[in-house]
């Protein structure tokens, strides 16, 4: 397994955000999150690089507790996210943003280093080399000398998935990468995704947009008021009553009306 989650639980004062959850992720699985509004999944990847501390229970990566490491010690270990509103540095270029992505599994080793200056120009450029070839994977190669905010929104996400992958991550945790996509930047998500699981790369994803889910994913977990509703294939989880009913049933009235 590359991710056990076992009995998480995480109260905010009066809200318990998260009851008693436990899911695991294979590796080289595309695992997706989701449930309605508030059911508590940005809650999980917070809980999961511990950004929210969890009240209760643990998480393995692969088979190390990291519940309780710090957040920069999980991402060395592997784990490296996107967030739902977008968290690029706008003033720097796109290649500037995926470089400083990379910096972050690179800092201790090669910067104490005693041949300081030479290996950090060493470095630098072995950064730069790599932010390139995934900005050229994310299919961003011509905009790189562009500031992050001049990019268009679907460029954007694509971009914090270059600076997510810049680090080296064997899990990548995708926080609504499809929010505000229009539908061919989404199938171009889709196709992106499906490369980086090819890289070797195991993903979990929440996501609202439910054709994609259900085309993307290998399994899903179904979170609603915090508790895990249904665990399973897509096609045991659209054929789930109280996943119909909490779910999908209200999104298809909804989009009805
Ligand atoms: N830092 C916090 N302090 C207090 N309450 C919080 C905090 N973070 C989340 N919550 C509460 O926990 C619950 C779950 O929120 P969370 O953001 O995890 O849901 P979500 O499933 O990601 O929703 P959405 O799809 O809208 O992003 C909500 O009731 C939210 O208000």
């Amino acid at each position: 397994m590359v991710l056990e989650v076992k009995n998480i639980t995480k109260s905010f004062g009066g809200i318990t955000a998260l009851k008693n959850i436990s899911f695991s992720i294979q590796q080289g699985e595309i695992y997706g999150l989701i449930g309605p509004n508030g059911a508590g999944k940005t809650t999980m990847f917070n809980c999961i690089t511990n950004l929210v501390e969890p009240t209760s229970g643990e998480i393995f990566f692969n088979g190390e507790k990291i519940t309780g490491l710090k957040p920069y010690k999980i991402t060395e270990k592997g784990i490296c996210r996107t967030y739902q509103n977008i968290r690029l540095f706008p003033k720097l270029t796109a290649l500037q943003n995926v470089m400083v992505g990379g910096h972050s599994r690179v800092n201790s080793g090669v910067f104490r280093s005693v041949l300081r200056v030479k290996s950090q120009k060493k470095e630098e450029q072995r950064l730069k080399e790599k932010a390139e070839e995934l900005l050229a994977l994310v299919g961003l190669e011509q905009w790189k000398d562009q500031f992050a905010e001049n990019l268009a929104y679907g460029q954007q996400r694509r971009l914090e998935i270059a600076r997510a992958l810049a680090s080296n991550p064997t899990l990548l945790l995708l926080d609504e990468p499809a929010a505000g996509m229009n539908e061919t930047e989404t199938e171009s998500l889709f196709e992106l995704i499906k490369t980086i699981q090819s890289m070797g790369v195991t993903v979990l994803i929440i996501e609202h947009d439910m054709s994609l889910v259900m085309r993307l994913c290998d399994r899903i977990t179904v979170l609603n008021f915090g508790e895990k509703l249904a665990e399973g294939k897509p096609e045991e989880i659209q054929n789930n009553e109280a996943v119909i009913e909490a779910y999908l049933g209200k999104e298809e009235e909804e989009s009805i009306a």
